[in-house]
């Protein structure tokens, strides 16, 4: 069975515009799927919708075959607590230590006066010692979080996502800020940590060589369509044309293989701007 299914979603926000059109989609569980596209292609928008942080204006979304889209209050709060969201910004709560931001990912399940006074259950605190441990994290529990590198805020909201125990992962540019290598070890420890927990996933991501080495799948949006649904090797100059439009891709492709992983495969990116970029 899938764990999700997205059925005829279409979003217009009130400027008009139309961010999504009929877009279907099915995820099997444990599947970590890549959503590429230039600016603008609705990436952000597909990923609101799902967990309503965007309101659809139409279509649907299943969550392990639970409608999401007519949930509200409390039913759409606890379905909430089964999609885990990691941001390109890492929203963390900067004078608050990496293991408070860690444990504020229990907000929803613990009391409102028991959250207010930071008191969470013992088996929380240990879970979130154990998800720092195993993000790397562990010399820096008592650290304010605006005394974090890029990659460690990136692995505190991973941790703190992780701590809610979700069964899907959505991910918004994990990588946006992050250096190329720092990129590649986030990306890793993601795709690690989805097969480790037997987590699907869904990363927005524009490195399109990211996504080609650490996704099982990738679909790419143009214009709030899909254009393209398949595995990372069917990926080709002539699809990515379909996707970002008109570009040299053979050329960027030899370019980046001059990258500074050795081991890397051919690869293929895509800029902030949704255009290509050679890897710096
Ligand atoms: N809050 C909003 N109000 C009105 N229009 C919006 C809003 N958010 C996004 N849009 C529009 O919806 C479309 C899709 O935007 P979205 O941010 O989902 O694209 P994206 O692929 O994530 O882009 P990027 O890669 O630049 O983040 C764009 O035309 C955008 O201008």
């Amino acid at each position: 069975m899938n764990l999700l299914e997205i059925k005829g979603l279409g979003k217009r926000y009130a400027t008009g515009d139309q961010a999504l059109a009929d877009i279907r989609l099915a995820l099997p569980k444990s599947q970590v799927m890549a959503l590429i596209g230039p600016s603008g292609a609705g990436k952000s928008t597909l990923i609101r919708c799902i967990n309503r942080l965007v309101e659809p204006s139409e279509g649907q979304v299943l969550l392990g075959g639970l409608s999401l889209t007519g949930l509200r209050g409390g039913a759409l709060r606890k379905a909430r607590r089964r999609m885990g969201m990691i941001f390109q910004d890492h929203a963390l709560v900067d004078r608050l230590t990496v293991m408070e931001n860690v444990l504020s990912g229990r907000l929803g399940y613990v009391g409102f006066w028991r959250s207010v006074w930071r008191r969470y259950p013992r088996a929380d605190v240990q879970e979130a010692f154990r998800l720092l441990e195993r993000v790397g994290l562990a010399h820096a529990i008592d650290k304010r979080a605006d005394a974090l590198s890029g990659g460690q805020r990136q692995r505190v909201g991973i941790a703190r996502a992780l701590l809610q125990n979700p069964e899907l992962l959505l991910i918004d540019e994990p990588t946006a800020s992050l250096d190329p290598k720092t990129s590649r070890q986030i990306m890793r420890l993601i795709r690690e940590l989805c097969e480790e927990r037997g987590l699907t996933a869904i990363i927005n991501i524009h490195d399109v060589d990211l996504a080609r080495r650490f996704c099982d799948r990738i679909v790419g949006l143009h214009a709030g369509r899909v254009v393209f649904d398949g595995l990372p090797d069917a990926l080709d100059a002539a699809t990515l044309t379909r996707i970002y439009g008109e570009e040299d891709w053979d050329a960027h492709a030899a370019e980046a293989a001059q990258d500074d992983d050795p081991d890397a495969p051919p690869a293929l990116h895509a800029s902030r701007s949704g255009w290509p970029r050679v890897t710096t």
